[in-house]
């Protein structure tokens, strides 16, 4: 059985830095001439994996976006991650989840076995770190892997993020450090927004140091590009796994416009990894 971490960085090495976000927005389901309901979702959801699952590192679908159709939201997320699994495309289920290791035991179950099933999901810390370990131990055995949020790409997140010294954040990083070392390497990730500047080296956390990668949101809508990407990560970014969402799928309905909306997200990110080498 090959793990996440080695399945993801053959993506990575194969289709290049870019995830793509599926986050059926009711306004994206308008823009695209769909329905608001889970028909739409799924036809959208479906649109978005036909024209990009040869050229993304891995699909994130939103699993928000889902859920607020019910039953049949979630069946349609069901069919997006069967969609991505059958691409051979990894896919990471966004369902940022935290609980006591008990609960969090039949999250891992729901997200990397049985009919949700994705290659990793992302988790949030909240109940201390090592709530998850466990959890982290269970998606090794079951080949999968987590992303766990530790500096945000929202502003609200410093307030918790960067408290307390060490920080909160540095702790996350160091327990998701001491997994990939521990536990399956390569297969534990952290959430880094591209949006935090120099947050990271304000709080003392040394990125570039981590053996593992980072899922990094905040590219296009939210406002960061490759200067952003590069004064985050600095020698770091050779394992970002830069995320976008609206910026690509406003490309859409159309496969040659939601192409076009990733290879712009692709230039930027591969602008910022090829101006960094000389760092
Ligand atoms: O875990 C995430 O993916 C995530 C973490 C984070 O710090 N910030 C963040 O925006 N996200 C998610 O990444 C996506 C960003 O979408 P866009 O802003 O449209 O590219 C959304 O699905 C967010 O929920």
């Amino acid at each position: 059985m090959t793990t996440f971490g080695q399945r993801l960085r053959q993506s990575m090495a194969a289709r290049g830095p870019v995830c793509a976000g599926i986050d059926p927005h009711a306004g994206l389901l308008r823009q695209w001439g769909l329905e608001d309901s889970a028909a739409g979702v799924r036809e959208f959801s479906l649109r978005t994996i036909d024209a990009l699952y040869d050229r993304a590192a891995a699909f994130k679908p939103q699993s928000a976006f889902y859920e607020r159709h019910g039953a049949a939201g979630v069946a349609a997320l069901e069919e997006t991650l069967r969609a991505c699994r059958d691409a051979e495309v990894p896919v990471i289920a966004d369902v940022k989840r935290g609980d006591i290791g008990s609960t969090m035991d039949g999250y891992a179950d729901a997200y990397l076995s049985g009919p949700l099933k994705a290659d990793a999901f992302t988790v949030s810390p909240y109940l201390g770190p090592g709530s998850l370990e466990a959890t982290a131990r269970r998606a090794a055995d079951l080949g999968g892997g987590l992303f766990v949020l530790a500096l945000t790409s929202n502003p609200e997140g410093a307030q918790i993020q960067h408290a307390g010294s060490p920080s909160v954040a540095g702790r996350v990083v160091e327990a998701v450090a001491a997994w990939n070392e521990e536990i399956a390497p390569g297969s534990f990730g952290l959430v880094v927004g591209a949006t935090i500047g120099d947050g990271a080296r304000r709080l003392g956390i040394d990125l570039p140091s981590f053996p593992g990668v980072f899922l990094a949101p905040g590219i296009g809508a939210q406002g960061a590009g490759a200067d952003e990407l590069r004064q985050v990560f600095g020698s770091g970014i050779a394992r970002v796994l830069a995320s976008a969402s609206r910026s690509i799928l406003a490309g859409g309905p159309t496969a040659a416009g939601l192409r076009e909306g990733f290879a712009r997200t692709l230039a930027a990110v591969e602008s910022a990894l090829g101006q960094s080498e000389s760092r």
